[in-house]
């Protein structure tokens, strides 16, 4: 196959972000890779270009996919780039993110396979990983009472629900533990994360949503539960292989949600929603630090992301 080219003129506001068994989204034209540098390195994998010809409005429009764990997998959860990745994206002009995680469940109810859209998140996360882009003299405190965005979650659930007695099984809201990994949970901690009101968990919504929020994107998680983590009486404990058999069992329902998903987000209707108006400039109101007393690698950095905004 001819090498694609690595540039893109085009505006892209939606990208995907792909987790364990979703390192590539069938089904959409690769139309350009970019090797994007950031102040915070590389991203974990080069950003494709997608072009998907949306059903609602007959427009062709670019998405941006990035594989969370690299092209063959090779980033361990508390390895992921996730600064590089969102300010990549970022750079690019991508404003709502749909983010993609394979998870255990928390609760009978939530089969594996199923989907769910959760709203809440508990951080297990054991502070290795690098979680703001405000620091070295620039300090911000950004609103995280919501995690998720409401108004991506709202389209992401009608979506679903659309698919509903078509393979899709999907619960509305749900709290999602991160933990810090990448060894799975014990069983004292699965049982204790169900008494906390635990619905699934995983080892990637953070700092992934953090970072999206400081950079003004509206991110939103679809989870797709593969196990029952160790919990469970009467079923066997989470392996690997048990998690990738079921991704690999339900990747086309996983297809059809998303291409649902990208359709609705492409609509004239949502134009507003996918840029993010409702976040644009909201970073100023949490800069604690008066301007004349920023670091200067901070400043440089943060003109990075944020082009124009300080000056
Ligand atoms: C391979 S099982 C554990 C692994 O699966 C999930 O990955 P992702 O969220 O990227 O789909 C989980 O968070 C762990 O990283
Ligand atoms: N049981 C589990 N714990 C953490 N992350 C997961 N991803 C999929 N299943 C998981």
């Amino acid at each position: 196959m001819a090498a694609l080219p690595t540039t893109y003129e085009g505006s892209v506001p939606i990208a995907v972000i792909g987790g364990t068994g979703l390192r590539e989204l069938p089904g959409f034209t690769q139309v350009a890779s970019l090797s994007i540098s950031t102040p915070w390195g590389e991203p974990s994998s080069p950003i494709t270009i997608l072009h998907h010809h949306c059903k609602h409005n007959d427009k062709v429009v670019a998405i941006a996919f990035l594989s969370r764990h690299g092209p063959h997998h090779q980033l361990a959860p508390h390895e992921v780039p996730a600064r590089a990745n969102i300010a990549a994206l970022r750079s690019i002009g991508v404003r709502s993110i749909i983010a993609f995680s394979a998870v255990g469940s928390l609760q009978e109810a939530i089969k594996p396979r199923d989907f769910v859209v959760p709203d809440q998140v508990i951080d297990r996360t054991k502070g290795v990983r690098p979680w703001t882009f405000f620091e070295d003299g620039m300090v911000a405190h950004v609103p995280f009472a919501d995690p998720f965005d409401e108004g991506i979650a709202k389209v992401v659930r009608e979506c679903g629900h659309s698919l509903d007695g078509e393979g899709v099984v999907l619960h509305d809201r749900g709290t999602i533990i991160c933990m810090e990994g990448p060894q799975f949970s014990t069983r004292a901690e699965s049982h204790m994360y169900r008494s906390w009101g635990g619905s699934v968990i995983n080892m990637s919504v953070l700092p992934e949503a953090k970072l999206a929020r400081e950079a003004e994107i509206a991110y939103q998680m679809i989870c797709m539960s593969t196990d029952y983590d160790c919990w469970h009486e009467t079923t066997a404990d989470v392996t690997v292989e048990m998690v990738m058999g079921h991704m690999k069992a339900n990747a086309d329902n996983a297809r059809r949600f998303i291409t649902a998903v990208l359709d609705a987000l492409a609509s004239d209707e949502h134009s507003e929603l996918v840029q993010a108006k409702h976040l644009a400039g909201s970073i100023k109101f949490g800069i604690s630090t008066p301007q004349p007393h920023w670091g200067t690698e901070a400043q440089k950095k943060l003109n990075w992301l944020f082009p124009g905004y300080f000056q």
